[in-house]
């Protein structure tokens, strides 16, 4: 029996709360604002006379999976050992997935890595020998699993919304939020308390609560889990580790991470060998974008200014790697060519012309750093079923072999061939012979 809070108010009820009506200064006509914890507080405070509901809380078994699927629950997953705040709805779908809860996984050949300083980023985390392509880093569960905007969060339907100004509101509901999570975090044991009040945040000045802002800068999302009928940045549930959130942000990351329902986890692999000590990183956001549109998502971390590699400190280099970032990011379907355009060099010619691009983009994008792109992946998987087709077992091996590592690191199910009597028995290879 674990001590829960369980509030009964529907999660449409809350997120319709979290939609503020605002009329248009100039015209007559109203229009709707969806707010979330993530909008800025304009001011510090509360509106005057505000009196933030009371929860009521109700003693029930942790392993019951009988909710309204649309209340939340403050409940200790008991399997994992994690403090989650999470609809009836995702925890079904938690107990509900396959092979839960099976243990993380072991890293590859042990642990290997250290949290250390990393200069102006504070604290990283560095490898302390040679991680291979493809090894697993850590799997690690988090010790708070939430939703990741105000969802859970209680704001009282009876307050009138229009007599609040649109940051009036914004105040209510970082107040509500910050509340909501304070109760998840009491709940933490004193160690994960300690823990998480010592991770990085970059929300102190923008009206986010201490929590609130510590789950925004070190929160993962936990990809597949959402609450019933939601789509978008609706329903959606971020967690927190005590090491993964030692990893800084990196334009051309060496690693890659994924949640996993079934282990409770989030898994760090790396996407290309990384030499001992080196500091290990991940991508904050979409890296095939221009230094100045990483700049904008960056900048909620408090990443003024990213001077994570030479590509972003130097103004040439920079300049190269944005055209090559928007190329790369508009020109992945032109880079597949249909099947019958697949011939063979030319005498005297490296390279047909079909391939001719992307052979260039996979040199192009191993100098840039881009391993953890699908669009890396697609043109080295082009390559290596071109060459096969084109029966050059050599050039066929020798990119399936870039993709070995990184298919792990994406624990990626597509075949690879990786010896030349695979390489032979390929689909693209017969397809090849028998039109010769
Ligand atoms: C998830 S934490 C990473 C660990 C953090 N450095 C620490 O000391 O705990 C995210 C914070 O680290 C810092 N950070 C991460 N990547 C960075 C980068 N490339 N440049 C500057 N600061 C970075 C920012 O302060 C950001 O808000």
């Amino acid at each position: 029996m674990k001590r829960g809070f369980l509030n009964s108010s529907k999660a449409k009820q809350l997120i319709d709360n979290a939609v503020f009506t605002q009329q248009h200064p100039s015209k007559n006509r109203s229009h709707k604002v969806h707010l979330d914890f993530r909008d800025v507080a304009t001011e510090p405070g509360l509106p005057d006379g505000y009196e933030s509901p009371k929860l009521f809380s109700r003693e029930v078994a942790s392993s019951t999976l009988e909710y309204d699927p649309n209340a939340y629950i403050y409940t200790c997953v008991p399997a994992v050992n994690t403090e989650c705040l999470v609809s009836g709805h995702v925890k079904r779908m938690i107990y509900d997935t396959s092979a839960f809860p099976v243990l993380p996984l072991p890293p590859t050949r042990g642990k290997a890595y250290r949290i250390g300083e990393a200069g102006a980023k504070g604290l990283g985390m560095f490898s302390t020998r040679l991680i291979r392509a493809g090894d697993l880093i850590i799997d690690e569960r988090p010790m708070t699993f939430s939703p990741a905007n105000n969802a859970g969060s209680f704001v009282n339907p009876k307050i009138p919304n229009s007599h609040y100004t649109l940051a009036q509101h914004k105040q209510v509901i970082q107040h509500e939020t910050e509340k909501s999570r304070k109760l998840l975090f009491d709940r933490l044991p004193l160690e994960y308390q300690k823990a998480f009040m010592e991770l990085a945040n970059s929300h102190e000045h923008d009206g986010s609560g201490s929590i609130v802002g510590r789950i925004r800068t070190n929160g993962i999302e936990c990809v597949g889990l959402r609450d019933k009928d939601t789509t978008g940045d609706l329903g959606r549930y971020t967690c927190v580790c005590k090491d993964i959130s030692r990893i800084n942000h990196s334009c051309c990351p060496n690693a890659n991470y994924c949640w996993h329902t079934e282990s409770f986890s989030v898994r760090v692999y790396a996407v290309r060998d990384i030499p001992a000590n080196t500091e290990i990183t991940i991508a904050y956001c979409e890296i095939l974008r221009t230094a100045s549109e990483r700049a904008k998502y960056l900048l909620p971390y408090g990443i003024t200014s990213c001077a994570c590699s030479a590509t972003c400190i130097d103004p040439a280099l920079s300049k190269i790697s944005d055209e090559r970032r928007v190329r790369f990011n508009e020109g992945s379907l032109s880079l597949v060519p249909s099947i019958d355009s697949f011939t063979a060099p030319k005498p005297g010619e490296a390279e047909d012309r079909g391939s001719h691009t992307a052979v260039k983009w996979v040199q192009e994008m191993e100098e840039e750093g881009f391993q953890v792109t699908s669009e890396y992946r697609g043109a080295a998987y082009m390559l290596a079923n071109m060459y096969a087709y084109l029966q050059d077992v050599e050039k066929a091996l020798f990119y399936a072999k870039k993709l070995e590592g990184i298919h792990k690191a994406f624990e990626e199910k597509t075949p690879l061939f990786l010896t030349e009597e695979a390489v032979k028995s390929s689909l693209f290879y017969q397809l090849g012979k028998g039109r010769r």
